[in-house]
């Protein structure tokens, strides 16, 4: 899956000229079929059961009445609750409300407390949602959260701001859709921060508008186009040396786990050689794991190595030492955890790492990304794209922001959305694996882009797997998921190969 993301801003150039070469309605008729052929996609062989649609005062709640009138007279019970509001509708809404009117559709104007829905449309705010759901919209959403049925928000879940997938306002609401069918393009907010658990599975409909009316899109949806060619057999005739060398570089005193943690994600993500340089004395090897070579950090040559440097690190001399002979070497580098807090505390460190030359891949959950931004962890996620755009400009590396809907960003300002993982990957250590994929893939002469895309996409499918598998969400451990990002490489090579 490989998808353009559009900003509100240029949603509604991409409407106005659409607009222009038809007549008036027609956008908001075909959003209304879209929606009403979805609704009744979801009603399934269970077109008996009562319809509610919410019907906003803008044209979002046009599309909500055109859906209405549209399940009407396919003979479904659909009833309207109309919240208009203060201002004219435009007149696509005042006339979608005629033909509601005219039709054979219920309407009501308060939820009906403990009334049995067989499917929730909502259509009270898009994307001209301007300030947080209050009044009586917000005690419809509200009233939303206690009836156990698919709800489909038409464009966006009302309360859910487009652009980055925040909940508006600081006390804000927003409904919790099942399905939400979206117009005239995809929208970042689906796909990350709240949106992934307030959109829940998005269709995108164009509206019958053509591709080459669209603008230039500056995030997408990660997917395998943007690296499957990287996916090719391994030749007979190669040997370890053929995979590149990884090195960890982390393990202070008493966080010994991290980096080995790391190391497992490179060794099962392909890494030919994979040395954990250890910050502690280091132990002499891991049963578990015996083919990772333990050094001291200090003697350790980076030279032709790629480095993973931060898990378990620490923030001792030695710690910072290290991270400046990694940032002034000519190694691909991943930096992650306690090196990018070293990093955002020190202006020396980061300018030695604005100015390499070689890739560096940055790792940051959203408190680190706060700390390398000299901002609250609460302003990083009230605009997730915009905040590791910035950490790229800064840092002149690819940026990893962790977190609901990864957000990958470089430095010219182009962002990805990576659709995989799940809960499953809010647990400790999960972060050292995806540095040590991204670590073996660098290795394997991947550029930090293709190995940023690629390690968080892997990262998030090996987790879908276990959950496929009962692994999970709830319980699923760090240490479970280095196997099963083995399994997704290997069904992907196997997969490129049969193409
Ligand atoms: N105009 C067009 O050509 C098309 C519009 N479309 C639909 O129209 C939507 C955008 O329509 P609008 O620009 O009318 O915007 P919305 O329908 O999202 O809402 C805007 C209206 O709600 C009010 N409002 C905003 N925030 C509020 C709040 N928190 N509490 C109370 N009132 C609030 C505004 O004053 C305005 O009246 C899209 O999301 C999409 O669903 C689609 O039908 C595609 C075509
Ligand atoms: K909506």
């Amino acid at each position: 899956m490989e998808r353009h993301l559009y900003t509100v801003a240029q949603l509604r150039a991409i409407e106005q000229a659409a607009y222009a070469g038809l007549a008036p309605g027609t956008l908001m008729q075909r959003a209304g079929k879209a929606a009403s052929d979805f609704a009744l996609e979801l009603l399934g062989d269970r077109r008996d059961r009562p319809v509610l649609v919410l019907a906003g005062p803008g044209n979002n709640g046009g599309d909500a009445l055109e859906a209405a009138a549209n399940l009407a007279d396919a003979g479904v019970d659909a009833t309207v609750l109309h919240l208009p509001g203060r201002r004219d509708a435009s007149t696509e809404t005042a006339a979608a409300y005629e033909r509601a009117r005219a039709g054979s559709v219920g309407w009501i104007d308060m939820l009906p407390p403990g009334a049995e829905w067989g499917l929730v449309i909502d259509g009270l705010f898009g994307i001209g949602l301007e300030r947080p759901v209050d009044g009586d919209y917000r005690e419809v959403v509200v009233g939303l959260e206690t009836i156990r049925c698919p709800i489909l928000a038409l464009d966006v879940p009302s309360g859910l701001d487009a652009d980055t997938g925040a909940v508006i306002g600081p006390d804000g609401i927003a409904v919790r859709a099942t399905h939400t069918i979206t117009f005239l393009g995809d929208k970042p907010g689906l796909h990350t921060a709240d949106g992934r658990d307030h959109a829940g599975q998005v269709r995108v409909d164009m509206l019958g508008v053509g591709s080459e009316a669209l603008p230039r899109a500056t995030a997408q949806l990660s997917g395998l186009p943007l690296f499957a060619g990287r996916f090719t057999a391994r030749r007979h005739n190669t040997h370890k040396g053929s995979f590149g060398d990884v090195a960890i570089i982390g393990g202070a005193h008493g966080m010994a786990g991290a980096p080995v943690l790391s190391a497992r994600g490179a060794l099962y993500a392909g890494a030919g050689r994979v040395y954990v340089a250890a910050l502690n004395t280091p132990p002499g090897y891991d049963s578990s794991q015996p083919e990772i070579m333990f050094r001291a950090a200090e003697d350790f040559d980076f030279f032709g190595r790629t480095l993973v440097i931060g898990p378990g690190m620490g923030d001792s001399a030695s710690a910072i030492r290290l991270l400046a002979r990694a940032l002034d070497s000519d190694s691909p580098l991943v930096i992650d955890a306690d090196a990018l807090n070293l990093i955002g505390a020190s202006p020396d460190l980061q300018s030695r790492l604005a100015q390499r030359t070689a890739p560096a891949v940055l790792t940051p959950h959203p408190l680190e990304g706060a700390r390398l931004l000299g901002m609250t962890a609460a302003v990083v996620q009230s605009d997730r794209l915009e905040a590791a755009r910035e950490m790229a400009l800064r840092t002149n590396a690819t940026v990893i922001l962790k977190g609901s809907g990864t957000v990958i960003a470089r430095p010219d300002g182009e962002v990805l959305i990576n659709p995989t993982g799940n809960a499953g990957l809010a647990t400790a250590g999960s972060g050292d694996v995806l540095a040590g994929i991204c670590g073996a893939l660098l290795a394997q002469g991947w550029t930090g882009w293709e190995a940023a895309a690629a390690a968080t996409w892997i990262h998030g499918a090996a987790a879908d797997t276990l959950v496929d598998e009962g692994v999970g969400p709830i319980g699923m451990t760090a240490g479970e998921l280095p196997a099963a990002v083995r399994k997704v490489l290997n069904r992907l090579v196997k997969d490129a190969a049969s193409r």
